[in-house]
């Protein structure tokens, strides 16, 4: 099964104006779809980051990969490495510092996903089956929380409203538990000072009892903020996520603070594994196996992850179906993935580059699709419609922080920042 072409789509979606510690989501987020094809005829899909420095990684590396047996994996990272060379930066920092290695591991991981799909279809067997199957029939994601406007600035307002306090936020909660039935609940905080977020979350907890709770400002808190914050929702939440940058600081607030602390912002690559581990700064690791070197890669991370005792949830940033797929297989099959994985899905809005049918919440969880490789079919007019609404809309780099900084030329996004 060699690989004869590659195709390397960068798409647009329409995205709400989701508020975060970096700024705001701009009106459109952007996607890279790759697509392999085989000496056989065989096809399989992979799904990435859009922002221009990546894609030109991505193209670049498509090229290199035509004549590699889609088994060849170890030959395909080689290639990869060769290619990207240098890190590759993006300007929102959310998930942390970027790395040579990293820089590697998120462009190879679009390619890995594509041949896992490719060989799951020859073999006739889900993706699940090749990571050592699956452990749970579907896999439970969370309600993702945003403060955001009621629309973009000049726009119409947006179906879910705007949600800019405690109220806003339980009638989002309800709105999207209501839809998709999730059973837990995480806040993108690090919008607003921190004793308003502590407020929403007391306010969550009395809106949903028992239901698990998890607050993330991306890393912009001091530790004394982190620590004041954390003792303050003694018992309200599962887990505090990336409350002050670095693993030095993630580690003084992780002794003083009653919860465990999560992060998809100072472990991102395994070098970062022993000093964090070392220095007790985590209990929950949050996997993504878009930075993480795909899913094999991520499935190897979780074991180390065992061994030393870290929890595992998963971390998502704004993405289409492909990846909801490939995310399930992996969750399915990863037995100390126990918390409730992140997904944008539902600020998607309905919009996506797979056709309908495959994918689909119940109870909260998504049902690992059943068809052969990642068992999610390319929708080749949605590709072509968001195609060119990638070359409409003047967006190359998701930029966070200069679209809010139109709105609010004062606005920093320094972190820590309270
Ligand atoms: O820390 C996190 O969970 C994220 O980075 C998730 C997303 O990137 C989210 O913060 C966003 O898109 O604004
Ligand atoms: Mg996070």
């Amino acid at each position: 099964m060699i690989i004869r072409q590659i195709h390397v789509t960068p798409v647009a979606f329409r995205d709400p104006p989701l508020l975060n510690a970096a700024g705001v989501h701009e009106p459109w987020a952007l996607r890279t779809i790759v697509e392999v094809i085989t000496d056989e005829g065989l096809s399989g899909l992979g799904e990435t980051y859009g922002d221009l420095g990546h894609l030109t990684k991505v193209r670049e590396c498509a090229e290199a990969l035509v004549g590699v047996d889609v088994h060849a994996t170890n030959e395909m990272y080689a290639r990869i490495s060769a290619i990207v060379g240098d890190v590759v930066t993006d300007m929102h920092g959310l998930t942390g510092a970027a790395t040579q290695e990293k820089s590697i591991d998120r462009v190879f991981a679009a390619f890995e996903v594509a041949c896992l799909d490719i060989r799951g279809k020859a073999a006739g067997v889900p993706v699940v089956d090749l990571l050592g199957g699956r452990v749970r029939d579907a896999v439970p994601y969370s309600a993702y929380l945003f403060y955001k406007w009621a629309g973009h600035p000049g726009g119409e307002p947006d179906r879910f409203g705007a949600a800019l306090d405690p109220a806003g936020l339980v009638d989002q909660a309800s709105m999207l538990i209501k839809e998709y039935g999730f059973a837990s609940i995480k806040l993108k905080g690090g919008v607003f000072a921190p004793q308003e977020e502590v407020a929403a979350i007391i306010a969550l907890r009395e809106a949903f009892p028992g239901v698990p709770l998890r607050l993330d400002p991306n890393a912009a808190w001091t530790v004394e903020t982190s620590i004041q914050v954390g003792q303050a929702l003694e018992g309200s939440l599962q887990y505090l996520e990336d409350p002050t940058p670095g693993i030095p600081g993630m580690s003084k607030v992780a002794a003083e603070v009653p919860m465990p602390l999560a992060t998809n912002m100072c472990v991102v690559t395994p070098e970062h594994l022993p000093p964090a581990i070392a220095a007790r700064a985590i209990g929950v690791l949050l996997l993504d196996h878009h930075y993480w070197g795909g899913l094999v890669r991520s499935s190897h991370i979780a074991a180390l992850c065992d061994t030393f005792g870290l929890e595992l949830s998963m971390h998502s940033n704004s993405h289409l179906g492909i990846s909801l797929a490939a995310m399930t297989h992996l969750a399915a099959a990863t037995p100390n993935l126990t918390h409730a994985c992140d997904t944008h899905t539902p600020w998607q809005n309905g919009q996506d580059v797979v056709a309908p049918g495959a994918l689909r919440f119940v109870d909260g969880a998504v049902p690992v699709p059943d068809g052969p490789g990642l068992g999610v079919e390319l929708d080749r007019d949605a590709l072509a419609v968001m195609h060119e609404q990638y070359l409409a809309c003047g967006i190359t780099e998701r930029d966070d922080t200069t679209y809010m900084q139109r709105f609010e030329p004062a606005f920093s996004a320094r972190r820590p920042r309270w």
